[in-house]
Formats: C-alpha cells, structure tokens, sequence
C-alpha cells in the first residue's frame, strides 16, 4: 500500500522568550511565547529516519534566543519576519510558520525596571512564509468584555426543542479572540500602533453597538477595525457567548429586575465570522 505523506512541519513550540531593552534606565519589557515550524525537504526523515535536513527543533529554539540580541525585539511581527528572513536562507527550508503570544507589562512610577503585568488579553502574531510569499498576521485572544444592559435577542426560530425567552435586554458577555491580515509585506504599518488601533476600534464597537445579536456586535468589530485601519485585508473574529442566566429570586419572594445573575461557564453558544474589505 503506499501512502502520501503532506503537511510536515517541525519545529519548537512556545519558547519563552523575555528580552529586555536597557538602553538608559527606562527598560522596556517584551514578553513572547514563541512558535517556530519549518516546511520544506525533510521528507526522509519521515520514511527513513534520515536527519541530514533536519534543523533541529532544539537549533529552532536557540535561533529565538540568538536573534532576540542580535536583531532586538520591536513588535512580535518584526521579531517573527527577521525569524523568517533567517530561516528562508537556510538549506532544505522552503516555508515557514512563525507565531508568537505576547504579553503586556508597564513599569511602575518609582522607576524604571519596575513592571506590573497589564491587561489580561494576549497580543498575537503570526507569519507565514512560502517560498517568495509572506503573509502577516496579528491578533488578540481573551480580551474579556461585559455590557449590562443594551443588548437583546428575539426573533429567532420556534420549534418543539426551543425553550430560550425571548429578551429585549440581557447581559452580553464574551471573550474576543480576533486575527486580522495585512495587506503587502511588509505591511506599510506600524504594526505595534496598529494593534492599539484595532483594540480600541473594537473596543468602541463592542460598548457602541446597541445588539440584536451577537452576530450583529462580531460583525460591528470587524468592520470598525477594518475602517479603523486601511492596511488589513480581513479579520476573523471568534465570541464565546459567555452567558448570564437571570436568577429566578420569586422563591424568596424578591423580584429580579435585571440585578442578579448566574454567570455560566458550559456550554457557551460560539460565534464566528471573518469580515473581509470589498476590492474593486
Ligand atoms: O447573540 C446570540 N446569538 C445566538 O445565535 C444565540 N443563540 C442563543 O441561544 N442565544 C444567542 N445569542
């Protein structure tokens, strides 16, 4: 019998990376968890066990490390792209896929090495590289969001397994997981002020949006982050519906107007969609 073999990618996940810039005695802190696969011929060592193009995954680590004094660390998308500049001149290596996690800290006033970790979601980056072609992606996961009134839910279909009530105000929770690609490489954007940017656009179209939906608010994220930055082709953009069950408190005889919730962890409804510009 013979098989195909596809897809094989090697590499190190999640080297913890932490790089600290020190040039005068304001340090900046960049914290990353970085993923590093090659592509290209290393199919011998799947059919035979040959190694003699195998980079191995414990060089991929050290490469991190290496590259983060040798290059410095500005935003993960510049870490990962001089990653993939490094790794694309190497023998056998024909694609790449880069990804890091980065976490936020912000130094403390009483000096300038002093850091408190900040924001609870994580900044991600990802880029991929296939022979001359190179895409750029950057994201967010866990950015948790609440709004405690201004969101409903009605109109949908009634059948003989269709319990939910209907609600013209509900608490609307989740926590957005976005990636969004830029257009061109590399992007003719600042990648770390980007972010920033679609952040708060989304931020503001979360809090802004009156719901019907949570389809409806997804929807109103991506378009404000595609307006709010030209250079992003699409963005995909993943919701928990984290649900508040209103407390039935007649049996202590206590009305419940909107006050008291029980705030339900499984199962959660989840919604997704990837809003994508329009070329002409
Ligand atoms: O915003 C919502 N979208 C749904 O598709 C859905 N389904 C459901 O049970 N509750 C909700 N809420």
């Amino acid at each position: 019998m013979a098989y195909s073999l596809t897809d094989l990618q090697h590499g190190k996940a999640e080297v913890r990376l932490v790089k600290v810039d020190r040039a005068g005695d304001q340090h900046v802190l960049h914290d990353l968890n970085v993923t590093s696969q090659l592509r290209g011929d290393f199919e011998t060592a799947y059919t035979e066990g040959d190694n003699s193009h195998v980079h191995a995954t414990d060089t991929q680590k050290n490469t991190v490390y290496a590259l983060a004094r040798e290059h410095g660390v500005t935003s993960p998308e510049d870490f990962l792209l001089a990653l993939a500049a490094h790794w694309r001149a190497q023998a056998w290596v024909t694609g790449t896929w880069l990804a890091a996690e980065q976490y936020a800290w912000h130094r403390l006033p009483a000096n300038g090495h002093s850091f408190v970790r900040s924001g609870q979601e994580t900044r991600t980056a990802l880029v991929e590289t296939d022979g001359e072609q190179t895409t750029v992606s950057a994201g967010l996961s866990d950015l948790v969001v609440l709004k405690s009134t201004g969101s409903e839910f009605h109109g949908f279909p009634r059948d003989r397994y269709t319990t939910l009530a209907e609600t013209d105000d509900r608490v609307l929770a989740t926590s957005v997981t976005a990636t969004w690609q830029y257009d061109g490489v590399p992007a003719p954007v600042d990648y770390d002020a980007a972010y920033d940017v679609v952040r708060t656009a989304m931020l503001d179209a979360f809090a802004s949006t009156h719901s019907l939906a949570l389809q409806q608010t997804i929807h109103a994220m991506g378009a404000a982050a595609l307006d709010a930055v030209p250079e992003i082709a699409r963005i995909h953009i993943s919701c928990p519906n984290k649900h508040h069950f209103l407390v039935d408190l007649q049996p202590f005889g206590l009305d419940n107007p909107g006050e008291v919730f029980f705030a339900a962890d499984r199962p959660y409804g989840l919604i997704e969609a990837t809003v994508q510009r329009e070329r002409a």
